[in-house]
């Protein structure tokens, strides 16, 4: 290999690889103790410490309509502020009620229109007049309850996204989703339990979901339903009997019943523990949006963004990754979706980050990760320009130590890049991002065929197609350190076809300021024949470890986090997030993808 020496004092620009919309900010005070009334006195408190928030971001704190939060002042345990107009009230004074009964015609307005199954109407009331998302008729339904009588999904999806209660109750104790199943609506029970209905809820009879199926001979329902891991087979109604015994079709439940006993083997410890966690049992079908709010948008990929979110029975702060589904069908692209949540839900490394659940909504896939809130590499090289090599040298080994751990496991990263190295709290770099990770890759230099990655984080093995295995890892591992240390990627041009050509053949430049070993090792890395590349034996890792670059390294002080890291002030801000982010785009269910929902509990142990 061709490799130029050039003396660089000062690293060109570093030019963005990737644009970010930075919002601007609005700082609001969320207070542990901001109390919301709202009809029936509710309180709850505002969950969020702003203490992770740097100077200046972004916090959403977007809450339903019709609250009244107390707000500060001078007396301000009196005071209540209307969410909706922002006037403050000081109920020492004035009669709050009176103000919250100044909503009811709008509630009325809402139902009606609801009743009439009129949905440019109903949007329109829920915009201008701000009605009780969850009134009721007299008989006790909501407006969800009624709209899904009315048998249009369209307005239930809307309703949903207006944040209505999803198991709200009628004066026969029955949910949405029970007078879905009973009314042998499909599309709409579908839809209710994707987006996280209970469906083991029993009504004031002690009947089911299944019960009600089955006594009306809903049979798509009762299919739909028999299919779900979490259904309760064996809840018995006040007459003693549980659903099958309403069924001229027993066989079909006993299959159900027996599925579910093969399954609970595999699952139960998990379930447990799970359970355990909070006072809210989750189980796979039961997480769903309903458990996060939404704070501010992170991160935005090719396929997706990523949220910051808050599990709201534990306020802890995660990382949500949301995917299109339309997307990712349109372009063929499911089995890169599947693969990051197999590969993220098998894996448990000190930098690696961890999934903690995944689920599926009629239009999305989320993924639910921790949280790093140091930022990304990529966004911190783009102010710094270029990192010290001390530092670099702290990522490398973190770096390295993931992708032993995957190489251990046959499987290939082949998406590094600063955009997917992220900070934890420590400072600690941790790998994010798998759709591009290939599973059950034995071969050092290949093994595995597609041509993917950034297209400046190609290695020359997968520009020629000749296959590549776990040593383009190792490429990439240099492509990072070399960016890390000079300000961009090795070979970077901003013409593609250029920037392959430089790939493949152009010489290396390496700027004098880097130590000799970085030097040795960089070329080493960068080696264009991956069968020559350091890496590429049966060592794997190992050989890189044992490089001299590293010699001053205990690698485990390293996996036990036992070293000090810097700690980046993050200055990225939070882009505040003005929509739902859980508003169904299509009304039409897009398919259900098996085998994605996920509850890290279930494999602890
Ligand atoms: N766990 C996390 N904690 C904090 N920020 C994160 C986390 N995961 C991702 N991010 C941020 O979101 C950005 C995009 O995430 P990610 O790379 O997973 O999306 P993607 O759609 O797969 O992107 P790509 O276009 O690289 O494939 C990251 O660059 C990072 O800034």
């Amino acid at each position: 290999m061709n490799v130029q020496q050039v003396p660089i004092t000062k690293p060109p620009s570093r030019s963005p690889m990737q644009t970010y919309n930075i919002a601007k900010i609005i700082k609001t005070e969320p207070s542990q103790s901001d109390r919301q009334f709202s009809a029936g006195h509710r309180i709850e408190r505002s969950m969020l410490s702003p203490s992770f928030l740097d100077e200046g971001s972004v916090l959403v704190q977007k809450l339903p309509p019709n609250k009244l939060v107390k707000a500060s002042g001078k007396y301000p345990e009196f005071c209540i502020r209307d969410q909706d107009t922002g006037k403050v009230i000081d109920i020492r004074y004035q009669d709050w009620r009176n103000n919250w009964n100044t909503k009811s015609p709008n509630n009325a307005k809402l139902i009606k229109a609801v009743k009439n199954n009129c949905y440019n109407e109903v949007r329109e009331i829920l915009l201008k007049d701000k009605p009780d998302i969850n009134a009721r008729d007299v008989e006790g339904n909501t407006v969800l309850h009624l709209s899904v009588m009315s048998g249009s999904s369209k307005l239930v999806g809307l309703l949903l996204y207006h944040e209505a209660q999803i198991d709200s109750l009628n004066s026969k104790l029955q949910t949405p989703l029970m007078i879905a199943c009973s009314l042998g609506a499909e599309d709409i029970t579908q839809q209710l339990i994707t987006a996280g209905a209970d469906i083991n809820s029993q009504d004031i009879n002690k009947n089911t979901c299944l019960h009600l199926a089955t006594m009306n001979e809903r049979q798509k329902i009762i299919d739909l339903l028999l299919n779900k891991q979490s259904l309760n087979l064996n809840l018995k109604n006040k007459e003693n009997k549980i659903a099958m015994d309403y069924s001229s079709n027993q066989q079909i439940f006993l299959q159900a019943m027996q599925k579910q006993n093969n399954n609970s083997i595999k699952i139960y410890d998990a379930r447990t523990d799970f359970g355990s966690e909070n006072s809210n049992s989750f189980n796979e079908d039961k997480v769903g949006p309903h458990h996060f709010k939404v704070h501010a948008l992170i991160g935005r990929g090719s396929f997706g963004e990523v949220y910051l979110v808050e599990k709201l029975d534990t306020n802890q702060l995660l990382a949500m990754k949301v995917l299109h589904k339309s997307k990712i069908q349109k372009q063929n692209l499911t089995r890169y979706a599947l693969t990051e949540r197999n590969v993220l839900s098998l894996t448990k490394h000190p930098f690696i980050v961890r999934l903690r659940y995944a689920f599926q909504t009629s239009d999305k896939l989320c993924l639910i990760m921790d949280y790093c809130p140091g930022g990304d590499l990529s966004s911190h090289l783009r102010r710094e320009q270029r990192f010290p090599e001390e530092r670099v040298k702290l990522y490398l080994t973190q770096m390295i130590l993931a992708l032993e751990d995957l190489h251990k496991r046959d499987i290939i990263f082949r998406d590094l890049k600063p955009d997917n190295i992220v900070l934890d709290a420590d400072g600690f770099a941790m790998l994010t991002d798998f759709g591009l990770s290939k599973e059950g890759v034995q071969e050092h230099y290949s093994g595995a065929r597609s041509f993917c990655g950034s297209v400046a984080y190609l290695a020359p093995e997968m520009l020629k197609r000749c296959g590549h295995g776990k040593a383009v890892d190792w490429y990439l591992l240099g492509v990072v350190m070399y960016e890390l240390l000079v300000g961009q990627p090795p070979y970077y041009a901003n013409d593609r076809e250029e920037l392959f050509n430089n790939i493949q053949k152009a010489d290396l430049k390496l700027p004098s300021y880097i130590s000799n070993d970085g030097i040795n090792l960089l070329k080493a890395l960068l080696q264009r024949n991956p069968a020559k590349r350091l890496g590429s034996g049966k060592g794997d890792a190992e050989e890189i470890k044992a490089h001299p670059y590293f010699n001053d390294i205990d690698w485990n002080q390293v996996k036990d986090k036992q070293i000090k890291m810097p700690i980046l002030s993050r200055k990225t801000r939070f882009i505040k997030v003005e929509h739902n982010v859980f508003e169904i785009g299509s009304f039409l269910e897009q398919s259900h993808l098996a085998g994605w929902s996920f509850a890290e509990h279930k494999i602890q142990q």
